[in-house]
Parts: structure tokens; C-alpha cells; sequence
């Protein structure tokens, strides 16, 4: 395996904290490790696990009132502090990855040369390219990213490495050099489904010398507009990480607590993403405005904005991008798209509709009384800047959310692999049993 030799490169920062941590983890267990932390009701059980503790997530934490904090910091806070690109206003993916992963803000330098490994490392196999030339138009798009990541296990270091025999001492090597591989190959993935679909199935080269999102925006065909080149930073940054629950997260660590590949790992977690409940509300929320404006016209009222809504929960249906598993106020990555969008686009009628829907949506759903959470969530905004510059596509929108879950996700699965993290394998019961422990009780 190649070794980078510059003092300041992540893998070797990497190198430098591991051991730290894992003296800090092994002293806390020793120290700690038979304490109760938690208490499991039966509801519980039966709802998802909601509120039981039992996942380890060094990236992020999430708060129900104030929402996500990377490594400590709030999204504000990235935004101000995080490397951006010559003439930039919004923060690079790059930073967030590496402060993700290190618990430490990156040098400009640093971010420049994130930047230029993974555009060395942008170059997709021809096998992929075939794969999702060969993907029926019809296939929906998410399913066709995670048809591309698995198939890109043919080039997992840690799959052959493992299958040769390796020292478990070795294995978070081979997960950060399959991790770096797979964030460098994803954006090229993406393009290639969307320009197969959507325009002429011609795919531009990665530039260099460019950052990550110019190369995505511009493999898509938008990177001439540099206020979309903006969005992009700021989309990618902001999606990344949502602490270890949520169901990519979750199903990626899952999914790679059996020592299967990164590749694998994210797919299983990209599969996840591509639910109504999770990443697809993105493209549910764009129709469901769509669909909105078609019935009720130009005259967006208050009362008939307040019917729709009703129309959709008496027919038995979640309003999309509202309400939340753990989040019990506004998501502050709604209010930093809502920014973006009061600087950029504050006059775009759909842009006005959701400002409406934000008014008005909390109110109804909290009379309806059955969420816990009636404010909006970070898809009920995405779409509507996406849509702004062009990219119309709404079924395509999960796949801009994978890209960027990816760099959140992945930092996770090479600490597991750092920390020796065990198989995951919670206990399960049948409702009979159910009965005879509660009984019991
Ligand atoms: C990136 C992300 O994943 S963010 C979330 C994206 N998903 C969406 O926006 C879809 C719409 N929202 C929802 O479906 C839910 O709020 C979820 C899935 C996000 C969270 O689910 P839960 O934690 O179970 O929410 P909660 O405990 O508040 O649910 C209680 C009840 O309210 C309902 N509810 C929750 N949110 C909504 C909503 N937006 N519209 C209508 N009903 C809702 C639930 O379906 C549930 O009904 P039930 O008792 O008939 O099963
Ligand atoms: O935290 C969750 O359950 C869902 C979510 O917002 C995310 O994954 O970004």
C-alpha cells in the first residue's frame, strides 16, 4: 500500500491521533464500562428505537432543539470557520470531511490538497460507466448510484486485502484508502446518471485543479453558474452528517460492522437514504409543491395553502419535509438553505411557496396533533434551489443527498475500523415473549 509522506497530509494526521483515541476509548471502558446509561421501555421497542442509546458517532451530535453540531460546532459556526474556495463565500466539503474525521479545522493548504487527491483519484473504471449505461431510463436514479458504489467493490483494497489475510491493526488503512477512493468516484457516478437521463449522456473530465463541488457542478453541465457552484459547497457541506441513528448512518455502520467493504457499506446505507421517510422527502417535497401550486393556482392564500395541507394528511399522507425523528425545533440546515435563498433567489415563486408553507405548515400539523416535531426538516427546502438553477429533476435530487452522505458516513466506518468496533447484533424478542418478560416485571 502507497504511504503519503508529507507531515500534512490527512492519512498521516490520522495515523498521528489514533492511538490517542484508542487509549481514550479503552480507559473509559475500563474506567466505566459497566455504568447504565440507558433505560429501554417497551414502546420503545416498538417504535424504532427512538431514544435508546446504544451507537458511538464521533463526527456529530445532534441536540432536538438546536439541531446538528460537527465535532462541536454548529453549521453557522462551519460556515464561518471552514476553508473556502478563491472567492467563495460558502464553506468547501473538503473542511467539514477532514474536521469530521480529526476533530480539527483544516489549513487552506490542507483543503487545496484534499481537493487535488480526490480529483487524482476521480477516474471511474469502464465496468461502471457500461453498469449504468445499461441501467433502463425507467430505473430510478438512487437505484442506480447504489448499483454503481456496489459494483464498485471489484475495487475494495480492504475486500482483497482481507481475503489475502491481514492484521485487524491494519484494517483502517485499507477503509480510509477505500473511503478516499469511494469520495472521489461518487461525484463522477452521479454525473453519469444524470446526464444519461436528463441531456446527452456526455459526462465533462474532472478539472485538477478544482474543488469538489465545481467538479460535480460541472460534470452535471451548471458549473457556469458560479452562484450554483456556491449551492453546491454549501448542499454537500450541510448533508453530510447527522449523528449515528438516522437510517444511512446507521445502515452504513451496520452494514460494515460485518467487515463488509466501504462499498458495500455505502450502498447499504445509500439504499436507506433512498426512502420517503429519509433522503427521498427531498424529491417528495418538490412534487408535493408542484402538485400544490397546480391546485390552488397563483393565488396562494393562507386558507388555501392551509386546505392542501389538510388534503394531504386526511388522505392518510406525511406533509414531506416536515417533522423529525429527533428534532423538535426548525432544522438549522432549513434556515441556512433559507438563507442561501434570501440572498440569492428571494424573489422565485417557488422559493415565496415554501416560505408560506413554513408559515403556515407548523400550525396545522401541531392541530392535527399526531407529529411530534411540526417544523420543517432539511428536505423541505433543498429541492426548491436545486429547481431554481435548472436542475428540475426532482427524482434525481436523492443522489445529490447520497453524494454528500457519503463524506459523512465513511469518516465513522474508519474510526470502527480504528477502534476494533465489534459485529452489531442487538437482542430481538417476539411479541409472545414480550408479554411473558413484561409480565413479569
Ligand atoms: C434527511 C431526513 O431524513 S429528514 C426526514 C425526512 N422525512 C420527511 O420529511 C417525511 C415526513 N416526515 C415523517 O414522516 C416523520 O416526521 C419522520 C419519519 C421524519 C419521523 O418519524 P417519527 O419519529 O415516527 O415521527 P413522530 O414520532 O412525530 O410520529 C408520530 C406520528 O406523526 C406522524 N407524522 C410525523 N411527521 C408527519 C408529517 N410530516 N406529516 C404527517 N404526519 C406526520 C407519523 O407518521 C406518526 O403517525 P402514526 O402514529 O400514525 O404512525
Ligand atoms: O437524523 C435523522 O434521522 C434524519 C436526518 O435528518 C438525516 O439523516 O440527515
Amino acid at each position: 500500500m502507497q504511504q503519503l509522506t508529507h507531515p500534512q497530509t490527512l492519512k498521516d494526521r490520522l495515523a498521528e491521533l489514533i492511538p490517542g483515541e484508542q487509549e481514550n476509548v479503552k480507559n473509559l471502558r475500563t474506567e466505566h464500562g459497566n455504568k447504565k446509561i440507558c433505560e429501554v421501555t417497551l414502546d420503545q421497542v416498538y417504535t424504532g428505537m427512538r431514544g435508546i442509546i446504544g451507537l458511538v458517532w464521533e463526527g456529530s451530535v445532534l441536540d432536538s432543539e438546536e439541531g446538528i453540531r460537527f465535532r462541536g460546532k454548529t453549521i453557522p459556526e462551519c460556515q464561518q470557520i471552514l476553508p473556502k474556495a478563491p472567492g467563495g463565500q460558502e464553506p468547501l466539503p473538503e473542511g467539514l470531511f477532514w474536521l469530521l474525521l480529526t476533530g480539527e479545522v483544516p489549513s487552506e493548504q490542507q483543503v487545496r490538497d484534499l481537493s487535488a487527491e480526490w480529483a487524482a483519484r476521480a477516474e471511474l473504471p469502464s465496468y461502471i460507466g457500461e453498469l449504468i449505461d445499461r441501467c433502463p431510463s425507467t430505473l430510478h436514479p438512487m437505484a442506480q448510484f447504489s448499483l454503481a458504489v456496489t459494483a464498485l467493490e471489484g475495487e475494495s483494497t480492504f475486500s482483497k486485502a482481507y481475503e489475502k489475510g491481514i492484521n485487524k491493526k491494519e484494517y483502517w488503512i485499507y477503509t480510509f484508502e477505500d473511503s478516499m477512493n469511494l469520495i472521489a468516484k461518487v461525484p463522477g457516478i452521479a454525473a453519469r446518471i444524470y446526464r444519461n437521463l436528463f441531456r446527452d449522456g456526455k459526462v465533462a473530465d474532472i478539472q485538477k485543479d478544482k474543488d469538489y463541488s465545481f467538479n460535480l457542478a460541472n460534470m452535471l453541465g451548471f458549473a457556469e453558474n458560479k452562484d450554483f457552484v456556491e449551492l453546491l459547497r454549501l448542499y454537500l457541506t450541510i448533508h453530510m452528517d447527522h449523528e449515528g441513528g438516522n437510517v444511512s448512518a446507521h445502515a452504513t455502520h451496520l452494514i460494515g460492522s460485518a467487515l463488509s467493504s466501504p462499498m458495500l457499506s455505502l450502498a447499504a446505507g445509500l439504499n436507506g437514504l433512498a426512502g420517503p421517510l429519509h433522503g427521498l422527502a427531498n424529491q417528495e417535497v418538490l412534487r408535493w409543491l408542484v402538485k400544490m401550486k397546480e391546485t390552488i393556482g397563483d393565488n396562494v392564500s393562507e386558507k388555501r395553502i392551509s386546505d392542501y395541507l389538510w388534503s394531504t394528511l386526511k388522505a392518510g399522507q406525511v406533509v414531506p419535509g416536515y417533522g423529525h425523528a429527533v428534532l423538535r425545533k426548525t432544522d438549522p440546515r432549513y434556515m441556512a438553505q433559507r438563507e442561501f435563498a434570501l440572498k440569492y433567489l428571494p424573489e422565485d415563486p417557488m422559493f415565496k411557496l415554501v416560505s408560506q408553507v413554513y408559515k403556515i405548515a407548523p400550525r396545522v400539523l401541531a392541530e392535527h396533533g399526531k407529529t411530534k416535531n411540526p417544523y420543517p426538516n432539511v428536505d423541505a427546502h433543498s429541492g426548491v434551489l436545486l429547481q431554481y438553477y435548472g436542475l428540475t429533476e426532482s427524482n434525481y435530487y436523492t443522489v445529490l443527498f447520497g453524494v454528500s452522505r457519503a463524506l459523512g458516513v465513511l469518516p465513522q466506518l474508519i474510526w470502527d475500523r480504528a477502534l476494533g468496533m465489534s459485529l452489531e447484533r442487538p437482542k430481538s424478542f417476539s411479541t409472545e415473549m414480550y408479554k411473558k418478560i413484561v409480565k413479569k416485571l
